[in-house]
This record gives C-alpha cells, structure tokens and sequence, in this order.
C-alpha cells in the first residue's frame, strides 16, 4: 500500500482504494495495446522458465558425463542434452533484451496513451471548479510523475527484470519441490520474507523521500524560475541568481537529508535479511551435499537442485525496476482518478439549446469559490438586454472577473439564477453556451503558435478563408502588424520556436482578435476583460471604434479600469464589496455624484494633470 500512498500524498490526495501498481500497470498494459502485451507476457513467461530448466539440464549433463566417464566417446544422450544445454544458454541471452525491446515500445504507447488521456481530462466536460479545484491539480500533479523522475514506460520495462526473476524464483522452488518439499518452502519463507521486508523498507524511504514534498516542490519551482526565459528578466533586475541558487541548494538539501537518513535503515535491514536468507540458503546446500555423501542424491541430481535453489535468490530481488513499477503504478491511478473526477460534466447540467434573444438576467445571484467561505458576489441583480453594452467596474477583486466567469458559465451561482431569455443557465448546454460568448479574460493564453492559429483559435472548426481574417485583423487594428511580421499569418508567435515576440499591446490586439473571430462565428455576446490595459490612449480610442463595429447588434460586456472606455457603455454597473452599488448609463451615474463619480473624476484628473504636465 505504501508504493501507492507515495504519489498521492506528495499530491496530498487522500486515496481510499488500493490495487497493486503492477496489476494497475498490466490493466493498462493489456487495454493499450492486447498483442504487445501478449508477447511480452510469454517472454516473461519463457525468461522464468528458463533458469529452472538450466538447473535441470546441467543436472542431466553432469548425470550424463559422469555415466559416459568409463566409456570412450560421448553417447547420443550426452551429446542431446549437451545441445539442449546450449539451446537454453542461446535464449537465456536473448529472451531478456527481446522483452526488454517489446517493453520499450509497448512502454512509449503506454505513456503516449497516458498523455492523451491526461490532456482529455483535463479538456474535458467537468466544470472550471472542478478543474481548479486542489485535489484534481494534484492528481494531475501526481500524473506526471514523481519529481525526480520516472516515466510509465520505465515501469514497463521494470516489468521484465521483476517478472524474470520473480518467476524464475517460482520454477526454481518447483524443481526443489521434486527433492524435498519442506525445503522448496522453508527457502519460499526465506526469499519472500525478505522480499516483504526489503521491499517495504524501499518504499517506505521513497515515501519518507517524496514525504518532504513541499520542499522538493519548492526547489523544484526556484529551479524551474531561474532556468525559464520568462523570468531571465526579473532575475537579472533584481540581482536574484544567487539567492535563487542558495535558497533553491537549502531546500534540496533539506528535503534530500531525510530521505539519506531512512535509505541507511533501507541498508541495515537488507543486510540483516540477506544474512538470515544466507543462512537458509546454506542450509540447503548443507542438506543436499549430505544426501550426496551418503549416496541419496547423484551428482546429477545434486547439480540440478543445487542451481535451481540458487534460483530462488529473484524473490527477494529488489532493484530499481520495483521503484519504477510502483511509480507507474501510482501514476495510471491517479490518471483514472483524474477521469473519473474530470469525466462528469457539473452536476445538474441540463442540454437546452443556448438561444439569446432578449436578455440575461442576473436573479439575487450570489457565489463563493468552492472551498471558499467568502462570498465574493452577494444579492446581484441586473438585466442585460440583448444587443446592448454593458461595463462593470469597480476596484481591485470587487469581483469583476468573478462575474464574468459565471456569465460565460464557467462558474455556477452559489445561489439565485442567471437566466438567459428566462431559461436558467444550469439547464444549457454548457458547450453551447460557451460557443455563444466569445470571451477574452485577462490571462487569456498566448500560444507559441502561428500568428493565424492565435487569432482563430477562437472558434475552432469555422472556416478559415483570407477575406474573413483580414476582416477581423482589421476590427482589431491588427492589420499593421500582419504585413510587418516576416511570415505575415503563419509567423510563429514566440522567439523560443523560431519565430518572434510580441509586445504586450501587440498581443493584446491579437487576442481581441481572436475574441471578434469567435464572433464572426456566431458568437452573440462578447465579452473583454481589461482588454486595453497594455494599449496606448490613441490606440484605445482607435480600437473601440473598430470594436464597437464589429460587435454592432451583439451583446458587448467590458470590464474596464478605464472610464474612457467605459462612459461609452449604454449601461455601466459598479461592483463594491461583492454587491452592485450603482447602475444605469454614464450621464445619470455623474448626475447622481456617487462613487462612479468620485472615480471618474479622480482618473479624469490624473488624466487631466498628466496632460498638463506634458505641454
Ligand atoms: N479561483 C479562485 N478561487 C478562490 N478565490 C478567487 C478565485 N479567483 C478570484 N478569487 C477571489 O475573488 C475575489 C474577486 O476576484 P475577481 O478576480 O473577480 O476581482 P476583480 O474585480 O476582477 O479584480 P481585478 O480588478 O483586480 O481584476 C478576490 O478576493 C479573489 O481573491
């Protein structure tokens, strides 16, 4: 149980079941790829037998020699058993690296496969709080493997060494079973007594190793900041390479010191074990050379039980292979865990067709973030009529974004309703309804991909044709940049694959294209979290006039620090503390001199000083 719990708790998952890493291996093994599997269980199979009937054929050979020792000439039966000799040595050297070969492609289906499924679930029907939520990131964690290493396919392939020598042990104690039963068990007990407590000592340290998890992960993170270009910047600003480098040497160093400590018991208790499974082992030979002594046992006979005891020593076997079984293991656990937690859609999820009319309307909406006990929305309510604009403001987490989220439904009310043409969004089709909002939040992804497959990204699977991409880089004031890159569309976005970085405003515009792509796709409502934060005043003001004829008779929702941006709304809500503090259109909020107001003025003034101060 304890390879098990291993991943798990550095992914603090709690895991209530338990199968055996190799019977989880073998499942998956089996389900990925029948034939492979096969072969590589009758090599495994063929690799056991083998040393049992080494043990026999030198018995036979030696029986055979000794009775040929008087004559002249070897007869026809020493000469065939000296063959078959041969015959077992030939496939005693090839049936290990033959499966050893098998596993390895068997192994790179199998993590290919684990990679695919990974990105499914994660892709999957379940909602963002799920997705989000701690225990499914962990086992997403725990997926890819434990920090030091390892890969499915080294489990695969620990799969040989372990299944050749445990086997073999098992036709070993069979040939002995043939001599004296009690002896075949006494050096069963023996071996497997010391495989038990070896193998629990290796897991236990390996627990006790990736027990520190919080310091691995966090020399692991310091280690993965100072390598990443992203960061290059920020590191050399601030002078950080040597703190990060001692700082990234004491948390290794403390995590690694403990499990150094438990893998010297790991030594002390496999010494002692190897000692007492000596002793039962000389016992063995003790009882054999004495039955040969008193002419019980022929040479023959002797050599053949001799060697197929020495066979037994695979049970108590324990070398990385074991390790590598019981990450692999661990690993397609927790990828099953993760299915099965990612595979549900959000409970209560109806298939409605998604159709917006006439208005959304927020119903005494109220949320908290799974896990959370504050409520970051309380009592909403607001109507959005279809076709017209809508601003949100207010200040840092009054919870802008939060709804936004639950607008486009990534997100369930923790309370009320949200109704789309008075049909609670719980019983759309979540999928469909994420068709009908062409959203960009504020930590939208940046592909390293071609400049095209960034913007139509947006919808995928609509027709891409040149009239209606450049219609689109045209309403994103993207057109300049396209005819400047050095491949036009298809420039790879990113320096680290051969193409070019982008400025943050570029970007910017880019996204806003892919937003207004999703759009011409038939998206009806679209929605622009800070979307001209990174964009100059004169592009700002360019860029909504271009916007705004783009979404003509759609649904625009913004939300903006920018009142510039925002007074042009037909409608403006300002969030305070989780609620919704004022409403209705620019002119009326000034009228009535309450914080939208006060913030205007505040940001007109700044604006206003600034300006000043420049002529
Ligand atoms: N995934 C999350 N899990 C838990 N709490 C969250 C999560 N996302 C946001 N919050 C919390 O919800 C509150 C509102 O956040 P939100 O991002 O909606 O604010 P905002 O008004 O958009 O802020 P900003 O203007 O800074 O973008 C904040 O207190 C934030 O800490």
């Amino acid at each position: 149980m304890a390879q098990d719990a291993t991943g798990a708790r550095r992914a603090g998952i709690r895991r209530t079941r338990w199968k055996a890493p190799i019977a989880v291996l073998a499942g998956d093994m089996w389900r990925t790829d029948r034939r492979n599997t096969l072969v590589l269980g009758l090599l495994i199979a063929l690799g056991s037998v083998l040393p049992a009937t080494l043990a026999v054929t030198s018995g036979l050979l030696a029986g055979a020699l000794l009775d040929s020792g008087s004559r002249s000439g070897l007869d026809r039966r020493t000469v065939v058993v000296a063959l078959l000799l041969g015959v077992v040595f030939l496939l005693l050297q090839t049936v290990g690296p033959v499966a050893q070969a098998v596993a390895e492609s068997l192994g790179r289906r199998l993590d290919r496969s684990v990679s695919q499924r990974t990105m499914a679930a994660l892709g999957g029907p379940a909602d963002l709080a799920r997705v989000e939520h701690p225990e499914t990131v962990g086992l997403a964690a725990a997926v890819d493997g434990p920090l030091g290493g390892g890969t499915v396919r080294d489990a695969v392939i620990g799969t040989v060494g372990i299944g050749i020598a445990r086997g073999g042990a098992v036709c070993g104690a069979l040939v002995l079973f043939a001599y004296r039963w009690w002896l075949a068990v006494l050096l069963l007990a023996a071996y497997g007594y010391a495989m038990v407590v070896v193998s629990r000592m290796y897991q236990a340290a390996l627990e006790s190793a990736e027990g520190a998890p919080a310091m691995m992960r966090r020399a692991m993170y310091l280690k993965d900041t100072l390598c990443t270009p992203a960061a290059a910047k920020d590191v050399r600003t601030f002078g950080l390479a040597d703190w990060l480098l001692g700082r990234y040497t004491a948390e290794w160093r403390s995590a690694i010191a403990r499990a150094r400590r438990d893998r010297t018991g790991v030594g002390r208790v496999s010494l002692l074990s190897g000692c007492a499974v000596l002793a039962v082992q000389g016992l063995a030979f003790l009882v054999l050379a004495r039955d040969m002594a008193n002419g019980d046992l022929s040479i023959g006979r002797f050599t053949a039980f001799a060697v197929a005891s020495t066979g037994l020593l695979g049970l108590s076997i324990v070398t990385p292979d074991l390790l590598n079984i019981a990450v692999g293991g661990t690993m397609l656990t927790s990828l099953a865990e993760l299915e099965e937690r990612t595979g549900r859609p959000a409970e209560h999820t109806g298939d409605a067709p998604a159709r917006f009319r006439t208005a959304i309307v927020f119903d005494g909406v109220g949320f908290r973030y799974p896990g959370s006990d504050t409520w970051v929305l309380r009592d909403l309510h607001m109507t959005i009529p279809a076709g017209t604009s809508l601003a949100v403001v207010g200040v840092n987490g009054a919870g802008k974004t939060t709804l936004a989220k639950l607008l486009c439904g990534l997100h369930r009310p923790t309370e009320g309703r949200i109704l789309v043409d008075g049909v609670d969004m719980r019983d759309i089709r979540p999928d469909l309804w994420a068709r009908h909002c062409a959203a960009l939040f504020q930590d939208w992804i940046r592909w390293s991909l071609p400049l095209r497959d960034n913007v139509v990204l947006g919808a995928p699977g609509h027709p891409v044709t040149p009239q209606a991409l450049e219609r689109t880089a045209r309403s994103a004031g993207l057109l300049g940049l396209v005819t400047e890159l050095p491949d036009g569309w298809s420039t790879v976005l990113s320096r680290e694959f051969g193409g070019v970085d982008l400025s943050g405003g570029q970007w910017q515009r880019v996204g806003l294209a892919r937003a207004l792509w999703a759009l011409s796709a038939g998206a009806e409502t679209l929605l622009l979290d800070e979307p001209s934060a990174a964009l100059d005043v004169r592009g700002e003001t360019e860029l909504y006039d271009q916007l705004l004829d783009a979404a003509a008779g759609k649904t625009v929702v913004l939300i903006s620090h920018r009142f510039s941006t925002v007074r042009h709304a037909d409608r403006i809500v300002v969030l305070d503390g989780g609620a919704i503090a004022e409403q209705g259109g620019h002119a009326a909020l000034m009228a009535t001199n309450g914080l939208y107001a006060r913030m205007f003025r505040v940001q007109a003034e700044r604006f206003t000083a600034g300006a000043e101060t420049q002529r």
